[in-house]
């Protein structure tokens, strides 16, 4: 009579020579996770030409989306498992195998079947599932593609070849990149022409004003929320800045305008490439690159205890100035041409030309707005003029000086929504003057939130004035 010891083990003998016969493929790895074994059919069924090579090789080489080292090391079984092999897909079963002692000594995989159809319904589910997927990634990624290219970026001056050449070799490379340049000068442009120009461009391409987004948001809407971490609407969870970046590139923007106490959890996560969603504990891992722009003097910053040092340091591998539009001249002439074509287009009006003195006219102007401002100047003269060419007194009747005079003639009364406009646009000026044009300090001194501020300077029109 066999012992209760003998008996199980014949058991556990006999059920993995029976299990390796009867399945169509079988394989052993040790501790290490290295090939120590495979049956005669397995070499086989993976496409695997000599199968002599594969013993004593790290699992992965041999086949490279392999689970066994999971199943060593973490000592648990993957009971049933899909695992795609090229074009096919296979059921496999994989358990850990240990000593006497109960130590975890290597793993053993089997191909159940080679042919999932024996699983119909989990598979077809299964690869259902994987398609949606794929489909929404696709997706995703397709409304994340940037608009803009380095085509997109008009210049070509000396500043302006030399700015869109350096920033061509950084989408080269996956280091940082910190724009600095005022307001309007093209830096998120930029920032997307790079991640176009990068190998991440079939990847996300996302972006966030820091500025706008109130700051006791700011950590959720980069690390996102743990399920059940709020009550209520966000009770599901939700997927941060930096999740939805994973692979691609994140475009932090006015990053002068973040606290110290992010900046100190930003940095975390760019040191370590992970973090943790609000409310959760658990660490994810991600992989993005990182293009930071600001209009603020983050050096300055730095020397006030504003910015963190080694925050700086780890943005700053590389710098591209965009230069403000009045120390570009020599772009001015193919800029107003550009944006006055791709205004039309936009307004579905007839094509527009600008006269010479027109031009000159701009050119005397400084454009603290730079490239916004003109924009916005261009298409507010395109809508008033009668005729095809674009003449002086058209520029003067929108730009910004002009504009916020009282009417020369007419009634001086003007309705309550326009004069309520008027004093808001004042405030906000006299606000940002006095803050010399940091967004955040001066929606403190208005008594408003920096997105209620941003949302002001937009509706009053006012992104030209505001630098
Ligand atoms: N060199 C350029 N060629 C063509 N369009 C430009 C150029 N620079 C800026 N623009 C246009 O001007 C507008 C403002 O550009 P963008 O948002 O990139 O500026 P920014 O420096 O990021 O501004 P902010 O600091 O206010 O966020 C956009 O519509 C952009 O397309």
């Amino acid at each position: 009579m066999a012992t209760r010891d003998e008996l199980r083990r014949l058991a556990s003998e006999s059920l993995v020579s029976h299990f390796s016969d009867l399945c169509e493929g079988a394989v052993i790895v040790d501790a290490q996770s290295r090939v120590v074994w495979m049956n005669d059919h397995y070499p086989g069924r993976l496409g695997i030409v000599d199968p002599s090579l594969a013993i004593g090789q790290p699992i992965e080489r041999v086949i490279a989306n392999s689970q066994m080292r999971q199943v060593v090391e973490s000592g648990k079984p993957i009971m049933l498992d899909i695992m795609d092999v090229g074009e096919e897909s296979f059921v496999v079963s994989r358990l850990p195998l240990r000593d006497a002692a109960g130590m975890v000594v290597g793993a053993v995989g089997f191909i159940l079947y080679d042919d999932p159809r024996h699983l119909a319904p989990v598979v077809s589910r299964y690869q259902q599932l994987r398609a949606d997927l794929a489909d929404a990634e696709r997706k995703l990624a397709e409304a994340r593609r940037t608009k803009y290219t380095f085509s997109s970026f008009i210049g070509a001056g000396e500043a302006s070849t030399e700015l869109k050449q350096a920033a061509r070799r950084a989408a080269r490379t996956a280091s940082s990149v910190l724009i600095l340049g005022e307001t309007g000068t093209g830096k998120e442009l930029l920032a997307q022409a790079i991640h176009a120009a990068s190998p991440r461009a079939d990847r996300p391409f996302v972006a966030v004003n820091i500025a706008a987004v109130p700051e006791t948001l700011l950590e959720a809407e980069f690390f996102g929320v743990a399920p059940g971490a709020y009550t209520g609407a966000d009770r599901r969870g939700r997927e941060g800045k930096f999740k939805l970046a994973d692979h691609g590139t994140l475009f932090l923007d006015e990053i002068g305008d973040m606290s110290l106490a992010l900046q100190a959890k930003l940095l975390r996560t760019l040191q370590e490439r992970e973090f943790e969603a609000v409310g959760s504990n658990r660490l994810v891992a991600v992989d993005v690159r990182i293009i930071a722009a600001t209009s603020r003097n983050l050096e300055q910053m730095v020397a006030d205890g504003t910015f963190r040092a080694d925050l700086y340091y780890r943005l700053n591998v590389i710098t591209l100035n965009t230069p403000p539009l009045r120390e570009r001249p020599e772009d001015m002439a193919l800029l107003a041409e550009y944006l006055i074509e791709l205004i039309c287009r936009q307004l579905d009006i007839p094509a527009h030309d600008i006269s010479s003195p027109a031009l000159n006219r701009l050119l005397r102007h400084d454009w603290p707005g730079n490239v916004r401002e003109l924009a916005n100047v261009l298409e507010r003269a395109l809508l008033m003029t009668d005729i095809d060419l674009l003449e002086v007194a058209d520029l003067e009747r929108v730009m910004p000086k002009v504009r916020d005079s009282v009417p020369a003639a007419g009634s001086n009364v003007i309705g309550m929504a326009e004069a309520v406009a008027q004093a808001e646009r004042k405030a906000i000026l006299a606000a940002l003057d006095e803050s010399r044009g940091n967004k955040a300090q001066a929606a403190r001194s208005l008594g408003i939130s920096r997105a209620a501020l941003y949302e002001k300077i937009a509706a009053l029109g006012l992104t030209a004035d505001a630098a």
